[in-house]
């Protein structure tokens, strides 16, 4: 048993240091946000995931995890804070890992090792995260103190049983960082625990596995605008490709969106000037949601006076998380148009766009989605567009939509609905 503080309570630090504590270990949470540990301290989690929520109030519970607002001295801190992406720039923004690193150095004693989860650019684990701490603790990475980084590779929607099931890869500054964090790592898991040559590779590892990803799907979502001009349904044929031993085609979407395909990839520029591919199809995937408001423009003719439901602002089926969403980039794209000057010179008239909003996972108790009732979001409508793989959305009843629309047009950006029936009810459906 060892003592351990998990340095952000997110998305990935929370379930960490449930998993640790589930294990056996003394876990402290800490993390910058008041709000987070005030909300754990009376035992308020909040994921969408049932099980992961019980999973981490039984620790919570049992005081096997400790939320905290100070860091403890421990034997492993576990840095699992933002690495956003600096849009501009096209940097990662480590602010978030630098203060961690701040906060640690203050408590770190000799024999402990730090081990970075977050997703970075290759050579931060060896370069700022290691030149702060051995400055802010005076000790010596790999000598004094272990250093090492073991990214995490969950994904949302199945984070339990990823967090568990998968195998994980560790790099580490020098030989004895790497084996005091992988055997930490080792028990806690059913996946193998790799080890890597050092930090940078697996660092490298990580962006590589999103970007491969990404990729993948940019070049499905290329196929589909081609597949379109000639007038073929994209997703049969990437079924039928995939038959291929050596193919393995993704689908396409309305984009690609979360907080870590969108950005993961061009974290490999930050020290590089050849990547390009991987930007390509960053750019292909961006422009998903600019290509399905042309269709629907095409479709109509014009958007003017057009009423539209958006169903799904979730980033993907069956989640809550709204970052990257391409439902809401469409939605603003949309709203866009709808600032678009009026088509005078061809004796058109300008009765403005309407978009509704609906997402039966996503909650907007402020308002600031605008979200609406399914129903609402169908009553009177000239077109439905998916834009999110929720399950609920197939069970619509075409029939009823039918009853409440006054158009009859479905677009399924995800492939996802049983066009037969709707087309049975009267639709014209466009697929991607
Ligand atoms: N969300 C996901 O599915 C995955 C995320 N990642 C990576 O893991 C990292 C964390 O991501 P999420 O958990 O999604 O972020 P998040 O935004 O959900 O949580 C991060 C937490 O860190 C806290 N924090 C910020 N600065 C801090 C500091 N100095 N000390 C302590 N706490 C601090 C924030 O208040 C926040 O509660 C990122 O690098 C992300 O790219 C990797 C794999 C999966
Ligand atoms: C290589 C890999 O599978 N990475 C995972 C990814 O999680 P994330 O939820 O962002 O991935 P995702 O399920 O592919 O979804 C991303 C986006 O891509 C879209 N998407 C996905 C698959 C597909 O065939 N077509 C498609 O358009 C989704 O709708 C969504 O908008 O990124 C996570 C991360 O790094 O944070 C990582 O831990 C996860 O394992």
């Amino acid at each position: 048993m060892a003592t351990v503080c998990v340095h952000g309570l997110g998305y990935v630090g929370l379930p960490t240091a449930a998993l640790l504590a589930h294990n056996g270990h003394d876990v402290t949470g800490f993390d910058v946000d008041e709000a987070v540990i005030d909300r754990l301290s009376r035992g308020d989690v909040r994921t969408g995931e049932a099980e992961l929520r019980e999973y981490i109030a039984e620790v919570l519970d049992s005081g096997a995890l400790t939320p905290a607002d100070e860091i403890p001295a421990a034997e492993f801190h576990l840095v699992c804070v933002p690495t956003p992406l600096d849009a501009e720039a096209e940097r990662a923004e480590l602010a978030y890992v630098r203060s961690a690193a701040e906060g640690i150095a203050g408590v770190l004693r000799e024999g402990d090792t730090v081990v970075l989860e977050s997703t970075v650019p290759p050579g931060t684990t060896e370069g700022p995260l290691r030149e702060v701490l051995e400055t802010g603790s005076g000790l010596r990475a790999g000598t004094d103190f272990g250093l090492a980084y073991s990214p995490e590779t969950v994904l949302p929607g199945n984070i339990l049983y990823e967090l568990r099931a998968n195998d994980r890869f560790v790099g580490g500054v020098g030989e004895a960082s790497t084996e005091t964090a992988a055997r930490l790592y080792e028990p806690c898991i059913d996946g193998t625990v790799h080890r890597a040559p050092d930090a940078s590779t697996a660092e490298f590892v990580k962006l590589v596995q999103n970007a491969y990803r990404d990729t993948n799907i940019g070049f499905a979502n290329e196929l589909a605008r081609v597949a379109a001009d000639y007038d073929i349904d994209t997703r049969t044929a990437i079924g039928l490709a995939n038959r291929h031993a050596r193919v393995d085609i993704l689908q396409p979407g309305p984009g690609v969106g979360g907080h870590c395909l969108p950005v993961d990839p061009l974290f490999l520029a930050h020290g590089s000037e050849s990547v390009d591919l991987i930007r390509h199809a960053r750019r292909v995937n961006d422009s998903m949601t600019g290509y399905v408001v042309d269709l629907v423009r095409e479709y109509f003719g014009g958007l003017d006076g057009k009423r539209l439901a958006v169903l799904g602002v979730a980033y993907k089926g069956n989640v809550d998380d709204t970052r990257n969403s391409p439902g809401l980039r469409l939605a603003r794209l949309l709203r866009a148009a709808e600032q678009e000057p009026p088509a005078v010179a061809d004796g058109g008239t300008h009765g403005g766009i309407e978009t509704r909003l609906h997402d039966p996972h996503v909650s907007d108790d402020d308002g600031e989605f605008g979200l609406v009732p399914l129903e609402t979001a169908l009553d009177g409508a000239d077109a439905a567009i998916v834009t999110t793989d929720h399950d609920e959305f197939t069970e619509i009843d075409p029939a009823d939509a039918a009853d409440r629309m006054r158009g009859r047009l479905l677009v399924d950006t995800k492939g996802l609905v049983d066009d037969g029936a709707w087309r049975d009810a009267g639709f014209d459906v466009i697929t991607l």
